[in-house]
């Protein structure tokens, strides 16, 4: 049978043909996408950049951010701006922290690593998912003894692979598992459907080397010609709930345990009830299930339903330092950026993912300044309004 996860697809970058991205540096990350369609193939692209269905969601993510309208205070000394922070007890130089993005080498041979590099060179936070095309022990060499590292966690039907996956993430050094709790099964993505998405043939699935899992291809199911559908319907543990959750804190040792994917207050409040560390809003890039709200659009639930008892993450739809400030500004701890990352991997490897963590740093930075703040904390709730907010009072 032709091996849905390894049949050739051509090659992921061909800059010969690709002479417009030719010594164009882009300005913001909405440039760095644009510059990633031209240098991927399409099979790549697609899969990075689609989100679920009719992408209603994906569209939300962003436009929500834009919706909200920052109330900047004025003459405050802001010459000096300090945007370190904590995640868990472990400093990092900034809020903007990496998410989890499966396959990596398909934006640049480096992958992973160079994504590791840049995160270790920037002090920032790298999760690194389960399904990456290195294995976790060589991203941590990347990364280097310093680095702030997270696992992400699919929860496998065959526990003896999860367990050994969690036990390695302990002994590689990742101190906490990001546990996503939001695919059962795979979103629906029509542009993956239609491309038969497959990962290139020179790739794999760095973690399952060893047991054999590497080029796993499961089953058609529900006439989703996606390749990747069928893998994570043959090897995901649909039948995931809360007394797993308790099981993996029994076999973690010191990693924290976050559950990411929360999009309501209803779970994060039961979320606090079963003692985790930490609660990511997100609903997986919107690549899930479409016609959820926005990310930041849910924050504000979360937070009030949380109340200070555990930190809170937010990914989503993040291209701006101004979003980072209104996540902030909301009661986020810190957010996670994911596309970003694998555009700034397509233009140059581990140059380009600094690129754009600068970038969004530099942009956090002016945010910060234009608002008269001098420290992350002190984006506060009240210099973030809703658009509409200013009409209904005329
Ligand atoms: C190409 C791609 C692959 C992803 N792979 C994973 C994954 O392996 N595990 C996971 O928990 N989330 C995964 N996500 C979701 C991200 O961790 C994150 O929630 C999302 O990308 C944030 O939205 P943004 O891309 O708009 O920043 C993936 C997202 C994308 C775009
Ligand atoms: C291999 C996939 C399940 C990775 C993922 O989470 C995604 O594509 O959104």
């Amino acid at each position: 049978m032709n091996d849905p996860m390894t049949a050739p697809v051509g090659p992921a970058q061909d800059t010969s043909k690709a002479p417009e991205a030719a010594g164009w540096e882009p300005v913001n990350v909405r440039e760095f996408e644009r510059h990633a369609q031209l240098m991927l193939s399409k099979n790549a692209f697609d899969y990075y950049a689609s989100g679920a269905n009719d992408m209603v969601t994906l569209r939300e993510n962003r436009a929500a951010f834009n919706r909200l309208r920052l109330r900047p205070r004025i003459l405050r000394d802001v010459s000096m701006v300090d945007t370190s922070t904590s995640v868990l007890g472990q400093k990092i130089s900034s809020p903007i922290c990496i998410a989890p993005t499966a396959m990596q080498r398909m934006a640049h041979d480096s992958g992973e690593c160079a994504t590791a590099g840049a995160a270790a060179k920037a002090g920032a936070l790298m999760t690194l998912s389960s399904w990456s095309t290195t294995s976790l022990e060589d991203v941590a060499k990347a990364g280097g003894p310093g680095g702030a590292r997270w696992f992400q966690l699919y929860v496998y039907k065959d526990r003896k692979i999860t367990e050994q996956l969690v036990k390695r993430a302990l002994a590689a050094g990742y101190t906490a598992l990001a546990v996503t709790v939001d695919t059962p099964v795979l979103g629906r993505r029509e542009a993956d459907m239609r491309n038969r998405f497959k990962l290139p043939e020179h790739l794999t699935m760095g973690n399952f080397v060893s047991a054999g899992g590497a080029h796993a291809s499961g089953t058609k199911d529900g006439g989703n010609d996606s390749g990747l559908a069928a893998y994570v319907a043959s090897l995901i543990d649909r039948t995931l709930d809360w007394n797993d959750i308790k099981w993996l804190r029994t076999i973690c040792g010191s990693m924290k345990i976050v559950v990411k994917g929360v999009m309501t207050a209803e779970d994060a409040a039961e979320s606090v009830r079963q003692g985790v560390d930490g609660i990511w809003v997100s609903n997986h890039g919107a690549r899930q299930l479409d016609t959820t709200p926005a990310t930041i659009e849910v924050l504000p639930e979360v937070v009030a339903a949380v109340s200070g008892r555990c930190e809170i993450y937010l990914d989503g739809g993040i291209c701006r330092g101004t979003d980072v400030f209104k996540a902030l500004a909301l009661g986020a701890k810190a957010v996670f950026i994911g596309r970003p990352v694998l555009w700034g991997l397509a233009h140059s490897g581990e140059e380009g993912v600094s690129k754009v963590l600068k970038l969004l740093h530099d942009e956090l930075v002016m945010a910060l300044q234009l608002t008269g703040c001098t420290r992350v904390s002190s984006a506060s709730r009240s210099m973030v309004t809703h658009q509409t907010s200013y009409y209904s009072k005329l």
